[in-house]
């Protein structure tokens, strides 16, 4: 098997025969549901990810506001143990990242589970993209800082 047949495997990529084109095939990835007709490349799959997350905010937050709150007052340490108890949670499986994300999350994206949709590098603040391209599909970071507070990214495509 040469080298980018097992990136694919091991990235989730399969080839189907296509319906629609009898004699064509398209690529299908079990882990992300995605299918394309072009062969997946190694370069194409860094430019853009999609990831949930779970924002907690303190009130040297760039916004200390959120849907939840209207004057966030609690401290950085205090939003970290906060943070960290909802990873514990998602870790052990007592909660799912989503449940969490919709329940606590200090960004307006809680009302989508978290979810910020696919971005590509330059969209988001450089700690936040750091961490989101450093992650492998599926994968949870641990805390990481922005101005707009502390979050935890699960990457999901
Ligand atoms: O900027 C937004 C909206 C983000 C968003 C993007 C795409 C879909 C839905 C929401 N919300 C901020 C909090 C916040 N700061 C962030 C920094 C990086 C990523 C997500 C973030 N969310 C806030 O509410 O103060």
């Amino acid at each position: 098997m040469s080298e980018l047949e097992s990136w694919m495997e091991e990235a989730g990529w399969i080839s189907r025969n296509s319906k629609s084109r009898p004699d064509a095939f398209y690529y299908y990835n079990k882990k992300t549901g995605k299918s394309q007709w072009e062969r997946p490349s190694k370069e194409a799959e860094a430019d853009k990810v999609q990831c949930l997350h779970l924002l907690v905010k303190h009130h040297r937050s760039r916004r200390p506001s959120s849907w939840r709150q209207d004057v966030i007052t609690r401290t950085k340490e205090e939003a970290l143990e906060e943070l960290l108890g909802y990873k514990e949670k998602i870790d052990s499986g007592v909660s799912t990242f989503e449940e969490l994300a919709k329940t606590y999350s200090d960004c307006s994206s809680a009302r989508r589970s978290g979810d910020l949709g696919s971005f590509g590098r330059g969209a988001m603040q450089k700690p936040f993209e750091e961490a989101a391209f450093s992650l492998k599909i599926g994968e949870i970071s641990d805390p990481v800082h922005t101005d707009s507070g502390i979050h935890i990214i699960k990457r999901i495509a």
